[in-house]
């Protein structure tokens, strides 16, 4: 099991709020995440702030762009020192390309690179909406393809695909799963949900675990209760 699996996702409009959770967690139990509210509301402050309390972040602001403007960006997140960063796998593979190709002068500093493949708030009819007329269990095999061939580190995607996409991309292709739901707790957004130990028996390396902690009525009881479910 890698170790740390678990990245809390800071969905918040409050910045004290979500440093106030931060400052009760202990970076040797999780990583953190920083996406496109927090990051909107607060900027690189926000990243500077976290990585002063010790955590890796993971800035998911899913860059989607022509190839030039997403390797700048990724560029920009690697100045930051992210520990991850990504980009969406439907921008293609001369986009991925030029984003890898951005981060080699950073060498061993650079931030882990992945793509997203299907949100995992999209079920089946919602890719047919868009013109995708395959499963999404099948357009994520796909995007994950292309993801490995352009030389990323990893996808996100549902702990659902990870089964298979570990058999057909091998155990060093990092998995991050999104849509994780502890039993009981509310799905709201998410169609393709796992629960924590059904999604790391699955073959996920990292799941991103936001509401069912930072909603939660103690959120660091929640947390211990997650990660406790793991060992
Ligand atoms: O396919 C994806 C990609 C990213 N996310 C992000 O993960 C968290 C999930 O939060 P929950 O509250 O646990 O649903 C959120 O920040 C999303 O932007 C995703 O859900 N699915």
């Amino acid at each position: 099991m890698t170790t740390k699996p678990i990245l809390v996702a800071l969905d918040y409009d409050n910045k004290n709020h979500a440093l106030q959770l931060i400052d009760q967690l202990d970076p040797n139990m999780c990583r953190l995440k920083v996406g496109k509210e927090m990051f909107t509301l607060f900027g690189p402050q926000l990243v500077k702030d976290i990585h002063e309390r010790g955590f890796d972040l993971f800035l998911d602001l899913k860059f989607h762009d022509i190839p030039n403007t997403v390797a700048k960006a990724v560029a920009a997140a690697a100045e930051l020192g992210v520990w991850m960063t990504n980009v969406h796998a439907s921008g293609g593979p001369a986009m991925m390309e030029a984003a890898k190709k951005a981060l080699q002068p950073y060498g061993k500093e650079a931030p882990m690179l992945i793509a997203v493949t299907v949100l995992t708030s999209m079920s089946d009819e919602d890719l047919k909406l868009i013109g995708i007329d395959v499963p999404a269990f099948e357009h994520v095999q796909r995007l994950a393809k292309l993801t490995k061939q352009a030389e990323l580190d990893g996808v996100v995607c549902s702990a659902q695909e990870a089964s298979v996409l570990k058999s057909l991309l091998g155990q060093d292709f990092k998995l991050i799963t999104p849509g994780i739901r502890p039993v009981g707790s509310d799905v709201g957004d998410q169609h393709r949900v796992m629960t924590p130990p059904e999604a790391l028996a699955a073959g996920a390396d990292y799941l991103v675990i936001g509401r069912p902690i930072t909603k939660a009525t103690d959120p660091l009881t929640a947390l211990q209760a997650i990660h406790q479910s793991l060992v």
